[in-house]
Order: C-alpha cells, then sequence, then structure tokens
C-alpha cells in the first residue's frame, strides 16, 4: 500500500495560478506529498488594470472543509495563507485546538505583491493573536514581520534579528523572516530564529519581476518538508532552495504578472 504525507493549506484561491492554494497544491505535488484544502476567499483580478478583488467563504463553509480534513481524514501538517475574515481566524484557530498538528505552518499573508493595501488591518491582528503563538514556524516577508513585531520598516539583517525576537515572543517556536529583493543588500537573506540562535540563509538574488506566489511556495515546500520527516532548519533549508530555483524560472502570464514556476526543480537541474 502507498504511503505519502498528507499535507492541508487553509488558503485563498489565486485565479491567476501562481499564488496562493494553486502554488501550495502544485509545490506539495512536487516535493512529493499528497495535498488537500480548505479554501478562505477566492481572489479575482480586473483584466484592465489588475487590481485585485477578494470575496472571501463564510466562516460555516471554511469550518466544514476543515471537518473534513482534520475529522474526516487526518492530518499531522498544515499550512495557513490568505485568510479574509477575522471570523475565518477564529474558525481556523479553534478547529487547530480541537486537533492538534504535529507541524503549523503560518504564512501570514497581509498584502499582495504590486498592491500597496495591507488587505485587512483586523485581520493582522487576529493572525497575530489567534494563530501565529500556535505556530511550529511563522513566514513574515519584511512588511508583515515589521506589522507583527510593531516595529518601524525592516531594511537591515540588524533589524530583521530585532523583530524576529519580538515575533517568537508572540509564541511561535520558529521565525522566519524573508528578506527577498527588498532588504539592503546584495543577497537575497532569510533569517530562521528559534528562541536561542540566529540562521541566516543566503541565496543569489535574481534580477527578476517575476515572483509572485513565491512566498506561498516556500512556506508550502517548507510544510511538505516538515510532513516528510525534516527538522525545522532542514525544512527550511530545502525550501529556500525549492523557491530559488523556482524564481529563477520565472515567467510572465500577461503584461501585469508572472508566477514563479513550480516545476522547475523538476524540469531543470541548476
Ligand atoms: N529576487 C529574488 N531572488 C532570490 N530570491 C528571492 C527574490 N525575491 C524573493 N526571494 C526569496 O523568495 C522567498 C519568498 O520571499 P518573498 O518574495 O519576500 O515573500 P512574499 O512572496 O511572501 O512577499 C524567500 O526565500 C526570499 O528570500
Ligand atoms: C490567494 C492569494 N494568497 C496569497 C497571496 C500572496 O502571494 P505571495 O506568495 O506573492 O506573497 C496572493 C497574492 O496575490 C493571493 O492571491
Ligand atoms: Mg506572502
Amino acid at each position: 500500500m502507498t504511503t505519502i504525507p498528507k499535507v492541508l493549506t487553509i488558503a485563498g484561491s489565486d485565479t491567476s495560478g501562481g499564488a496562493g492554494i494553486q502554488a501550495d497544491l502544485k509545490t506539495f505535488q512536487e516535493l512529493n506529498v499528497y495535498g488537500m484544502t480548505a479554501l478562505t476567499c477566492v481572489v479575482t483580478m480586473d483584466p484592465q488594470r489588475w487590481s485585485h478583488h477578494v470575496t472571501p467563504m463564510s466562516a460555516e463553509l471554511l469550518e466544514s472543509q476543515l471537518d473534513t480534513v482534520l475529522n474526516g481524514i487526518g492530518v499531522t501538517s498544515a499550512k495557513t495563507g490568505m485568510l479574509s475574515t477575522v471570523e475565518i481566524i477564529d474558525a481556523v484557530a479553534r478547529k487547530i485546538e480541537q486537533r492538534p498538528l504535529d507541524h503549523f505552518v503560518v504564512d501570514p499573508v497581509m498584502i499582495c505583491k504590486g498592491e500597496n493595501e495591507v488587505l485587512n488591518p483586523d485581520t493582522a491582528e487576529a493572525i497575530m493573536e489567534k494563530l501565529v503563538p500556535k505556530a511550529t514556524v511563522v513566514t513574515p516577508n519584511l512588511f508583515e514581520a515589521s506589522q507583527l513585531a510593531k516595529t518601524a520598516p525592516i531594511r537591515t539583517i540588524e533589524d530583521m534579528k530585532a523583530a524576529a525576537v519580538k515575533i517568537h515572543e508572540l509564541g511561535a517556536k520558529h521565525v522566519v523572516i524573508k528578506g527577498g529583493g527588498k532588504l539592503l543588500h546584495e543577497k537575497a537573506v532569510d533569517l530562521i530564529y528559534d528562541g536561542q540562535d540566529f540562521e541566516l540563509l543566503e541565496s543569489e538574488r535574481i534580477e527578476t519581476n517575476y515572483i509572485h506566489g513565491a512566498g506561498c511556495t516556500f512556506s508550502a515546500a517548507i510544510t511538505a518538508e516538515l510532513a516528510k520527516g525534516a527538522d525545522v532548519k532542514t525544512a527550511v533549508r530545502n525550501a529556500k532552495a525549492f523557491v530559488t530555483t523556482a524564481i529563477r524560472h520565472g515567467f510572465p502570464i500577461n503584461s501585469f504578472v508572472g508566477p514563479t514556476l513550480h516545476a522547475a526543480q523538476r524540469l531543470y537541474r541548476d
């Protein structure tokens, strides 16, 4: 009988296919785990201007999806992505309390690349209070880390370290801050903090605009690696290698947006 680790993503649908639940499922498939979903919202884009529109699911529908997977199937590893309302965040927190997971990766999505506004300030607070304390790993980008740590904009590695300490104090076991392309540094640097030590993960910084969904891909890869038995630091290092290759082979799908290529590690050896 085939045994394959089962993983759950609780996230929004990115109709354009590069981020959200689509990125998570593609990444799970590439990394040999069986992906399941609880959909929180659907994001559509205006064809002319590509502004985003978010339509949330009801909290009841989200709860039914979580019941299906958590109580009807069983899962040890899950991740969150875009969570569109406070009610949905409350429902996730409640269900996870009833059925504790071995690994819970919280990607605290507060903003979409190319959009300037925080999706919803109320949800940022709720993620901080209800989900971050339950996280095995929390994976903010620089903007999200400054929101969670309540600090000024993060520009340097020293700023990242200070924010990581504050986010760890919220209760997350491991904090991974993604420096990405926005840090004042020549490399793409991410920071892991486990409450004791800092580890910097450096990769080549790729000159590209095609990085839509990079954060979702990274957090999904961490979840898949944890489900397969890796420890947190190994999972994050493997995920960094996976997303770097996906970014290297990012491509435009129209004049507004270019996703990373989730299949890149399989299709190209570099
Ligand atoms: N230009 C780039 N070159 C190489 N790696 C990058 C680049 N931009 C982002 N990354 C990496 O992609 C991952 C996701 O980071 P980021 O794009 O900041 O997240 P988000 O999509 O949530 O904003 C991180 O590992 C980050 O270091
Ligand atoms: C449904 C959904 N989730 C998450 C994101 C965040 O994507 P990223 O991985 O680029 O941070 C987006 C961005 O468009 C989205 O549409
Ligand atoms: Mg993100």
